[in-house]
């Protein structure tokens, strides 16, 4: 009942039954796990209740772990998402060969679209044209621009996956953020949960709200994949969902990972992956140019020198080194994911003297690699010139190092598109408004939640 097993990496010392738990408030998370660090080394192992949770830091051993032993890596956790509530389907949590067909499917289709391409990046520019529109009609007065731009972020998602985008009052697409807000905030209340499926069953935990959201969803989800299935043209595949619906057709009733419940839930997943993470980030980057009211002005200079108010392109991008430094250094303050998302070995696993055992949760802190000061020299400061060399580029060992979208075989499948979001998004903004503070004597605070701990609340 008792204490760490012999062979997993140290830790602080485990109470009878509950072993660490509540050791770790979320809200602090970020500090305690530095601290942890501090005492018990790179790798740590914190135990909740029985359950070993496994911790690693540092550049060198994520890149080992995630990259060199990619193939034992690259499993998730058993947990209540994707083992009750998604059947061990779609992509963000499930594992094995349903994951790797998936992953290659969605990879492939997304490119298809434009993903990483130039052409997607006309679909941007009409989502941050509208925004924009949006955003002059408030004729200079302040707002707060966390919904309008959450709306526009999902927008460039919906034309991938749907074929087409919403208007911001279209009743539809307000009730899908509705319930998108409403899954992202409930995932975090059922924490506990999440790690024991077992605790669904106590009427504690709200299950059945959990369930009921998803539900809805997901049955709006449906509702669009009906739609396309009835207008299904195999000659003319425009969104994820007919590729989808394509590939269903040619593989037929053979055995087969391209089920409907398959769809419903990466598309789910793509909402929900793709969308906050990116807004975030956006709005972490307006906080920073309210702060640093020096770099808007370099930016705004550099921008105008070399586009004046011509449409964003990504081809723009290298000669716009100063905009990507600046917004490589917001994703490392922001740190949106700082302990990435949790990865399981597919077997036991020795490193550096320990033992892993197959299953265990093994977070990777991305956080002890964005604060390195190995890597980036005083981290706590924001200078986005650290990514810039001698001749003002934006390249070297600080660029490469930077991951914010971890690494290894389930690297952020997203990120060339939110790489592009964030390019385009910004450098419009700049073209078009200079941002201060409402007030500027009660500038708004650096003060971040840490979302992505509040699945592992329970430390
Ligand atoms: C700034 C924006 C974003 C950040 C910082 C971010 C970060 C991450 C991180 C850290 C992971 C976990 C990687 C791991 O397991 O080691 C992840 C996974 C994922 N992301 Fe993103 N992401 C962003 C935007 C997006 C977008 C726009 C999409 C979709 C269109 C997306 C889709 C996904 C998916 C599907 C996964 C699961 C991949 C898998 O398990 O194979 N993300 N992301």
């Amino acid at each position: 009942l008792t204490g760490r097993p012999r062979g997993l990496p140290p830790g602080p010392t485990c109470y009878p039954i509950i072993g660490n738990f509540g050791l770790i408030k979320p809200s602090e998370a970020v500090q305690a796990h530095r601290n942890l660090r501090k005492k018990y080394g790179d790798i740590y192992t914190i135990m909740i209740f029985h359950k070993p949770m496994v911790i690693v830091h540092g550049y060198d051993n994520i890149r080992e772990l995630l990259v060199h032993q990619g193939d034992v890596f690259s499993e998730r956790p058993i947990t209540i998402g994707n083992a009750v509530l998604n059947k061990g389907k779609g992509l963000v949590g499930s594992s094995g060969a349903l994951w790797k067909d998936q992953r290659t499917f969605a990879l492939t289709t997304l490119r298809k679209f434009g993903f990483g391409k130039r052409c997607l990046q006309t679909q941007i520019m009409d989502e941050v044209d509208c925004l924009m529109e949006e955003l002059e009609k408030l004729e200079n007065k302040p707002f707060d621009i966390q919904n309008i731009l959450n709306t526009s972020v999902s927008n460039v998602i919906c034309s991938l996956l749907f074929g087409k985008r919403f208007g911001y009052e279209d009743a539809k697409f307000k009730h899908l953020i509705v319930l998108l807000n409403k899954l992202f905030l409930t995932g975090s209340a059922s924490s506990p949960v999440s790690i024991f499926p077992v605790l669904r069953f106590l009427p504690i935990f709200n299950f059945n709200t959990v369930k009921k959201i998803f539900r809805d969803v997901d049955a709006f989800i449906k509702g669009i994949i009906d739609g396309h299935r009835q207008n299904f043209d195999k000659s003319n595949i425009n969104d994820f969902i007919d590729a989808f619906l394509l590939e269903q057709t040619r593989k037929g009733e053979r055995d087969t990972t391209f089920t409907d419940d398959q769809m419903i839930i990466s598309v789910r997943e793509f909402f929900a992956a793709g969308t906050e993470t990116t807004s975030t980030t956006l709005r972490w980057a307006l906080l920073f140019l309210i702060h640093h009211p020096d770099w808007q002005t370099i930016l705004q200079r550099d921008i105008d020198g070399v586009i004046g108010q011509c449409q964003p392109k990504m081809e723009h991008k290298d000669q716009l080194p100063s905009v990507e430094a600046f917004i490589l250094e917001v994703q490392r303050h922001a740190n949106l994911t700082p302990l990435a998302v949790p990865h399981a070995p597919k077997e036991d696993f020795h490193f550096k003297g320990y033992m892993i055992p197959k299953r265990t949760f093994t977070f990777f802190s991305l956080d002890s690699v964005m604060t390195d000061p190995n890597i980036f020299p005083e981290p706590f400061k924001f200078a986005p010139e650290r990514f810039l060399n001698e001749s003002g580029k934006c390249s070297g060992e600080q660029k490469e190092k930077l991951i914010p979208f971890s690494t290894g075989r389930r690297i952020c499948l997203g990120e060339p598109l939110a790489k592009m979001e964030l390019f385009l998004f910004l450098t419009r903004f700049l073209q078009k408004f200079r941002i201060r503070s409402e007030n500027p004597r009660t500038s708004s605070t650096f003060g971040g939640n840490a979302g992505t701990y509040e699945h592992i609340k329970t430390f």
